[in-house]
């Protein structure tokens, strides 16, 4: 088994894929004492959809709250479009950066229309005074987001639910309303996280398409999934998280075919990874107490052995007294006899 985790080994772009849009290089996030994205490096190129996989606890959510502004890096830089990422969310879409989430985050009690509307304001220049004074230029602003949004919806398969309250959408259908608000702000780049979690194989397939569909718009895509069917079919290039560290980066083939993949998701330990000293001494402390346990069990069952042994031989004695007592029964008369 090879041990190399680097995350120098960068995959060459994926053919016909155009300019580097995303780089990240060498982004670390701690949380105290924990490290849960060390040293990652990951490009993504304009044409691109890329997937990002690792077993649970990876990293890979932190890293794509490292790329969205909601986290900033420990260590590392993100650039997009070759400018540093500032690091506010807000100003991240505003870069053309947009994202859904793990756990849906629609407003609940806003109509279909409405969420997606709400994804488009950082694409209106209309401000406050603007919306108080309602002149023609808000009118105009209004009228225009309206159209991209019901565009959108439609995009989606959402054109018929628009006026319907988004608390009242079966989940899929929800996640695909999440994904029309993200690209209602008009986006380069789209991350998609979990983005067929919950949903039927149909769903699945039906978000496999509309994510193409997305990158034939001229988006590209990083999306995080535990689906390693879907995220096989789709991606041009995977990289693989493995204990906030990148294993490996390449196309399906590749990814799929490396023995360390099967590995971390089987659980088996790696290696020189950088959990595997803490996982050895835990095993062998665990591993010391079975045998203390297993030893102080023998002893007990060998204590029980010899009770049970010291018991039968006192039963056999009072046995054979009595045997006696029956052979001779004017004995204990007699010995009562002579107590009185
Ligand atoms: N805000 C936080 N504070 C402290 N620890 C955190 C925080 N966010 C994540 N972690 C820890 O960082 C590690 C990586 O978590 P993360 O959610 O990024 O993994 P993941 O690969 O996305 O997992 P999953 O596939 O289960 O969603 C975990 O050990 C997690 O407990």
């Amino acid at each position: 088994m090879t041990t190399d985790t680097t995350t120098t080994d960068t995959a060459p772009a994926a053919p016909g894929s155009g300019t580097p849009l995303l780089d990240a290089r060498g982004v670390t996030m701690r949380f105290g004492g924990l490290t849960a994205v060390r040293g990652v490096d990951l490009t993504v190129n304009s044409g691109e959809i890329v997937g990002l996989i690792g077993p649970n606890g990876a990293g890979k959510t932190t890293f794509f709250n490292c790329l969205t502004g909601l986290y900033v890096p420990t260590e590392g830089e993100v650039r997009f479009r070759d400018k540093v990422l500032p690091p506010k969310s807000f100003k991240v879409t505003a870069a053309g950066i947009a994202r859904t989430f793990q756990n849906i985050r629609l407003f609940a009690n806003m109509t279909v229309l409405e969420n997606v509307l709400v994804g488009r304001h950082t694409r209106t220049k209309e401000g406050f005074w603007s919306a108080v004074l309602r002149g023609p230029g808000f009118h105009r602003a209004e009228a225009t987001s309206r159209e991209r949004a019901m565009e959108l919806l439609e995009f989606v398969g959402l054109g018929h639910k628009a006026d319907h309250l988004s608390r009242n959408l079966p989940y899929g259908e929800q996640r695909k309303l999440e994904i029309a608000r993200a690209l209602a702000s008009e986006p380069g780049l789209l991350l998609l996280d979990e983005p067929t979690a919950g949903m039927n194989p149909q769903e699945t397939r039906a978000t496999e398409e509309l994510v193409f569909a997305i990158r034939d718009r001229g988006i590209a895509v990083l999306v995080i999934e535990h689906d390693m069917r879907f995220i096989f079919n789709l991606c041009d290039r995977v990289a693989v998280l493995v204990q906030g560290q990148k294993l490996i980066e390449g196309d399906s083939a590749t990814v799929q075919g490396d023995e360390r993949v099967v590995a971390a998701y089987l659980g088996e330990p790696l290696e020189n990874d950088p959990g595997a000293a803490e996982a050895a001494e835990v095993e062998a402390a665990e591993a010391h107490a079975a045998e203390a346990e297993a030893a102080d069990a023998e002893a007990q069952a060998a204590g029980a052995q010899a009770t049970d042994a010291e018991a039968a031989e006192a039963q056999a004695t009072d046995a054979e007294a009595a045997g006696a007592q029956a052979e001779n029964p004017t004995d204990t008369a007699a010995g009562k006899e002579n107590d009185r």
